[in-house]
């Protein structure tokens, strides 16, 4: 059965004005009714290149304790790199139709890979305003390039630059993250996988919506990711949830996005924090973002670092291998 896109419900919805139900949010998920108006919350942010590593590692490790998410910026990757990611991206979700179907995730496959409509769990069986295409880009032996767009010919080339360019700062937001608690460098990095921790990539295209007041994007989640790095375009909709309350991003030029998954939860005993949050969607603009989540080989087993355990500190999480962990964050509305 042919899935219907989400692209081209926007493109018929230009002329109606009015949304799909099963894309029509529950009252409390509204974001005008759920979001904190008049305040845009600047998340974190942590300038890589500062000669003081300590401060660094301080504003990293608060950031993850106390928001579960932060920005990096002069992170090291020429913009012109980001650009060309951006530009690529764009280009294949403006590619016909048919075209971008030819890299559909096939039914009933079991890996997420592919371009697709609807990953997140949903609470209600309801959707989000928003497709996707997702596809590893690290290390190589764990690429499908069959998930790869061939169109435009640059996409290859653009992705496997940018992958390049993010193992370092990859690697040292596991080093800040470890020091962050007193740990040896390596601790997050080595209890994610090592050299083994995968790169999946994601790209969110939410296109226009007429109702923008009823839809969300990708619906109130955290990420099941040990961490996960976000490029986004210029378009403001990431939403994060903080003391209880939905409230607007700013978006920041230039910078990555970070945020705190599941696994550096429990590999920190709960120290850090995976983030809630969400995505609002815009009545002209098209929204995209980059996302890419460092996972721990499926066998690869994740649990409390042993140091952060002790008779005060009991573990909060049990030891298993990455896929045999059960998602349970789905976020639970306020009544
Ligand atoms: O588009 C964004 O800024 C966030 C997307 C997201 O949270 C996700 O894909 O997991
Ligand atoms: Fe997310």
């Amino acid at each position: 059965m042919k899935v219907q896109r989400v692209q081209e419900i926007a493109s018929l919805s230009k002329v109606i004005d009015t949304i799909p139900a099963e894309y029509i949010r529950s009252e409390n998920e509204q974001s005008v009714i759920s979001t904190v108006h008049g305040v845009v919350l600047e998340v974190p942010v942590v300038d890589l290149s500062d000669s003081d590593e300590k401060k660094i590692v301080g504003l990293v490790s608060e950031a993850s304790k106390e928001w579960g998410i932060f920005q990096v910026v002069n992170h090291g990757i020429p913009n012109e790199v980001i650009r060309k990611l951006q530009e690529v991206g764009k280009h294949f979700f403006e590619l016909p139709q048919e075209e971008k179907e030819l890299i559909a995730k096939p039914e009933g496959s079991q890996s997420i890979e592919g371009y697709g409509t609807r990953l997140q769990k949903e609470v209600d069986g309801k959707k989000g305003w928003v497709d996707h295409l997702f596809h590893k880009i690290w290390p190589p032996s764990s690429i499908n390039y069959q998930f790869w767009p061939k169109n435009p010919p640059a996409y290859r080339e653009a992705n496997e630059e940018y992958a390049k360019r993010l193992q370092l700062v990859v690697d040292n937001l596991f080093k800040y993250l470890s020091l962050g608690l007193d740990l040896e460098p390596n601790s997050f990095k080595d209890g994610a996988g090592g050299d083994d921790l995968v790169y999946l990539m994601k790209i969110n295209y939410y296109p226009p919506c007429p109702r923008p007041d009823l839809a969300l994007g990708v619906v109130a989640h955290t990420d099941m990711s040990a961490i996960t790095v976000l490029v986004p375009n210029e378009v403001q909709g990431l939403q994060v949830y903080k003391d209880g309350h939905w409230y607007d991003c700013k978006y920041i030029p230039n910078a990555l996005i970070v945020h705190i998954g599941d696994q550096v939860e429990i590999m920190s005993n709960g120290k850090y924090k995976s983030v809630y949050h969400r995505t609002t969607v815009n009545k002209e603009k098209t929204r995209m973002s980059w996302p890419v989540f460092l996972e721990p080989p499926p066998d690869h087993e994740v649990g409390p670092i042993p140091k952060l355990v002790n008779e005060e500190n009991p573990a909060k999480f049990k030891t298993k291998k990455y896929k045999d962990y059960a998602y349970c964050k789905l976020f639970k509305l306020p009544q």
